[in-house]
């Protein structure tokens, strides 16, 4: 089955930084996650899929089709969240309703106030007295209720406290168990993309690093950590990425079984995403 969206070879070049031909893609009913550092590239990747901002080179394919001039109506099918990307401070979740409601014709009334209880929001307050997780829930709200297939989310959680996190992390898992929807979410907080995503895809520098399962990453890479005569002994083909502090090297693994039972009397730990992601970009990088 094709994925929900496929993006080949993304190119889109700023003074000083260059998105370089990227690709991955969504497959349906799962949830991707967008990692990387400050600057790596994340947003600019979610502005050209939604054709925000135009592209240099590569092609974005969602549902099928690619969004072209004459195919606008695509972004009907897709939910945007956007961290500092809010409605108007005058309006009213009762007012955004109504705005919503004339720009999408899937928008679901019923769906919409559901939501607005769920997350403990008025509808007649005006938006400048929300709080910014209050602004947040309600972005998310109107991109559930006009019944999106994609839910693109660029650090959506990240002004929630952990109970409301926790909250609209089921959320998000409720949206994709319908083999039919799917979410692309870039977020620092990694923890919660170890809760919920499928798939990982991490940027950095403008270059996509890996696209990998989760379960992948979390149950098979590892972290070896060693002195300096002990990392001298490791084959350099079974390192990642490794990195020196103080006396003891931490060398990134992709199976830590295996290395377990080639390097017999090594410490190797369980790899959390931040410690991947921390060892490839402040590391250095073998292969
Ligand atoms: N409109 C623009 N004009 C020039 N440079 C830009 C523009 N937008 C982004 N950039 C540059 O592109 C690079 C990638 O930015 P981007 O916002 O995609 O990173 P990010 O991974 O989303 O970072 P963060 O985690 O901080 O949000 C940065 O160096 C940024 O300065």
């Amino acid at each position: 089955m094709e994925p929900i969206l496929q993006v080949e070879n993304l190119t889109k070049q700023y003074p000083g930084f260059t998105l370089d031909h990227i690709s991955f893609s969504v497959p349906r009913g799962t949830i991707v996650g967008l990692i990387g550092e400050n600057g790596a590239g994340k947003s600019t990747t979610l502005k050209a899929i939604l054709d925000l901002i135009r592209k240099d080179d590569g092609t974005v394919c969602l549902f099928g089709q690619e969004l072209t001039e004459d195919r606008k109506d695509i972004k009907e099918d897709i939910g945007v969240v956007f961290d500092g990307i809010h409605f108007h401070e005058t309006l009213t979740p009762k007012k955004v309703e109504k705005i919503s409601e004339a720009a999408y014709k899937q928008w679901d009334p019923q769906v919409y106030q559901s939501y607005l209880r769920q997350f403990a929001l008025p509808a007649d307050k005006e938006i400048k007295t929300f709080s910014k997780g209050m602004k947040m829930k309600l972005s998310i709200a109107v991109a559930l209720s006009h019944d999106p297939k994609l839910l693109i989310l660029d650090e959506a959680t990240s002004g929630l406290d952990p109970v409301m996190r926790d909250d609209i992390l089921d959320v998000f898992m409720d949206f994709v168990q319908d083999e039919s929807h799917s979410i692309l979410m870039s977020s620092h907080i990694t923890t919660d993309l170890e809760k919920i995503a499928d798939y990982i895809t991490f940027i950095h520098k403008g270059k996509i690093i890996f696209d990998k399962s989760k379960d992948e990453l979390i149950y098979d890479y590892g972290i070896i950590r060693c002195n300096s005569s002990q990392f001298e002994k490791l084959d350099k083909e079974d390192i990642l990425a490794c990195r020196k502090r103080d006396y003891q090297w931490d060398v990134l693994v992709a199976n830590k079984e295996k290395a377990a039972r080639k390097y017999k009397d090594y410490v190797i730990d369980h790899a959390a995403i931040d410690d991947i992601l921390l060892l490839y970009v402040k590391g250095d990088v073998l292969s």
